[in-house]
């Protein structure tokens, strides 16, 4: 396993790389949720790229950049038991230059949900994958359902700049009560790691409704919201959304394929969590 830090020999090493090469983006701090991404591009390609890198641009004003966990020691043992070939770990100033000013905006989808509560956060996103695509140019990138709205915005990207890659969304890795793995659910204490498991159970009994027969979205809506409440620890939630899986704008309807999605604030953290509907 090759750990580089600069984009010049991150290219080459990328280029002199057999095909196909699949890229998978991270913040790091691994579990299961990311390795299950590296396990699948393993088994998918004859290169497996792996990037760790804590974008800053993606983070508002007084959200947890400088808290966000990082353990590159462990997180380089758990690639390489994992079969990396290539770990790309830039810092900040090789990934944004002085001078650098270009910016990829992927219109009103990123104004949505994530994007409401955290503006500008995907103009981040989106910039930051654009230039990991640009510097590997991988034949496929890997991206996690748990964050929904991400893999439009990604997929949207890859499609509207015709970068000619593809991208594959695998299922959402949970812990054993439903808590979506997550590399911030470690700074939660006991007590709000248990509340947690409220947010899939919230989801969960949205669900049911609807396969019970309640297609009024505002009805599934107000069952996961009245679950939310219920857990006293979670003390704000940010959006309970039954969206178009799209264009992600909310449905009156919730039909097949529809995206069951929400955001709530516990101790120190924000969770996000979310089910198809099928
Ligand atoms: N539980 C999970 N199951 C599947 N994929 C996941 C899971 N958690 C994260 N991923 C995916 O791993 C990739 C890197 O995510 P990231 O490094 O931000 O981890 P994270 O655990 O989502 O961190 P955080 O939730 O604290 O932002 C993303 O594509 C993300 O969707
Ligand atoms: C895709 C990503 C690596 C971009 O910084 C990040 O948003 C993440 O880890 O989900
Ligand atoms: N996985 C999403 C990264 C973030 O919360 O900024």
């Amino acid at each position: 396993m090759r750990v580089v830090s600069s984009k010049d020999e991150m290219r080459r090493a990328c280029r002199e790389s057999s095909r196909p090469l699949s890229l998978v983006p991270t913040m790091g701090a691994l579990h299961d949720g990311h390795l299950s991404l590296v396990d699948r591009a393993r088994s998918d390609s004859s290169t497996v790229a792996v990037s760790i890198f804590v974008n800053p641009t993606q983070f508002g004003e007084g959200e947890d950049f400088t808290e966000y966990p990082r353990d590159l020691d462990a997180d380089l043992e758990l690639l390489q038991r994992h079969g990396t070939d290539l770990v790309f770990v830039p810092d900040v100033a090789e990934v944004y230059p002085p001078g650098f000013d270009t910016w990829v905006d992927v219109g009103p989808i990123a104004d949505r949900l994530e994007g409401a509560a955290r503006p500008g956060h995907f103009r981040g996103v989106a910039t930051v994958v654009a230039k990991l695509f640009g510097i590997v140019q991988p034949d496929r990138a890997y991206f996690g359902q748990k964050d929904g709205q991400q893999t439009v915005v990604v997929r949207k990207l890859a499609r509207d700049l015709d970068m000619g890659i593809e991208v594959v969304v695998l299922p959402t890795v949970r812990e054993s009560d439903g808590l979506a793995m997550s590399s911030r659910n470690v700074r939660l204490n006991p007590e709000q790691r248990n509340a947690a498991a409220a947010v899939y159970r919230a989801l969960a009994a949205g669900m049911n409704l609807w396969s019970s027969g309640e297609a009024d979205a505002s009805k599934v809506r107000d069952a996961v919201r009245q679950e939310l409440e219920a857990e006293p620890l979670l003390e704000v939630v940010d959006y309970v959304s039954v969206a178009s899986p799209d264009s992600l704008e909310e449905l009156d309807r919730a039909g097949r394929g529809a995206m069951l999605s929400t955001a709530v604030h516990l101790g120190p953290i924000r969770l996000i969590d979310n089910v198809i509907m099928e």
